[in-house]
């Protein structure tokens, strides 16, 4: 018999999380599927579709920028699952506003969420991991392609991407002694409802039809097609397997080809 796994997947009711929770359930993950209590129905297909590949799977309602809350849902998920094997710290919102309107509160809304909320959950992962004695773990975490290049009207949501690539960089070194990695994704055009909201947002600024917008970034894609949950769950999947176990600090670019780096 071999030893069950245990992922958590922030953000995990729709969009890239759904994505990823589903594929690692495939990889043989029991799967917490957290996000806000607002997203239960949601986050019921995702548990659904964890349950057709035979995995175990439980809602816990979390809001990531709240640190007693992500520390709860790792302790939830060590009582219901049993132990904890990677954390997915995917949860993130996006804010479309010219630089110069930012908001003091849109600012701090973003950043908990964004950054703090990834902190937090490197920090609950690592020390449960470290208290379980594992032996190995992986802790994975949304950056974008707009955490390696500002991107304008996008001003804080770049800068939250690229605080949680140093991060990442920093907590890789420290963790490191206890065999945990710690690792990023950044997805370029994803075709989720984040993107249905940029799309809507940057029409109401620049006057392009609904959808306009999205299309007009997709066909900036080398690979001409539009990227799917599917797509940076692959990643993902990669860098919570053994096959990843010697990448630690990482950001792994996964856009289709728009930026090289
Ligand atoms: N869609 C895209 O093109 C790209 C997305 N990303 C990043 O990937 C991650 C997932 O994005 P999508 O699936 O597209 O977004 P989405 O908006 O479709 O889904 C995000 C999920 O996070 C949840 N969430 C929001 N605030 C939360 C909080 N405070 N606590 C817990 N959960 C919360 C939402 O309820 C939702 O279920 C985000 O971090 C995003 O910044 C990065 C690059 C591109
Ligand atoms: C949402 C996001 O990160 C991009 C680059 O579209």
């Amino acid at each position: 018999m071999t030893d069950i796994r245990v992922a958590i997947v922030t953000g995990a009711a729709r969009g890239i999380g759904r994505g990823i929770a589903v594929k690692l359930a495939k990889d043989g993950f029991d799967v917490a599927v957290a996000d806000l209590e607002g997203q239960r129905q949601e986050a019921e297909e995702t548990i659904h579709r964890i349950e057709q590949e035979g995995r175990r799977a439980f809602f816990r309602p979390t809001d990531v920028s709240q640190r007693d809350q992500v520390f709860g849902l790792v302790d939830d998920t060590v009582n219901e699952l049993g132990t904890l094997d990677a954390m997915i710290n995917n949860a993130g919102i996006c804010q479309i506003k010219p630089m110069l309107d930012v908001t003091q509160e849109e600012l701090e809304t973003i950043y908990r969420i964004n950054l703090f909320g990834m902190v937090y959950g490197v920090q609950a992962a690592a020390k449960k991991m470290i208290k379980l004695g594992k032996k190995t773990g992986h802790i994975v975490s949304a950056s974008s392609i707009a955490g390696f290049e500002g991107f304008p009207i996008l001003s804080a949501y770049s800068s939250t991407k690229f605080a949680v690539r140093g991060f990442t960089q920093a907590a890789a070194q420290e963790l490191a002694p206890y065999n945990i990695t710690v690792n990023g994704y950044a997805p370029g055009i994803v075709d989720t409802p984040m993107w249905t909201f940029i799309d809507e947002e940057m029409s109401k600024l620049n006057g392009k039809p609904l959808g306009q917008n999205f299309k007009d970034m997709v066909d900036t894609i080398a690979l001409k097609r539009c990227e799917t949950p599917d797509d940076v769950a692959g990643v993902v999947s990669f860098l919570v397997s053994d096959n990843a176990r010697y990448v630690t600090g990482q950001t792994v670019i996964v856009d289709g080809g728009m930026q090289y780096r």
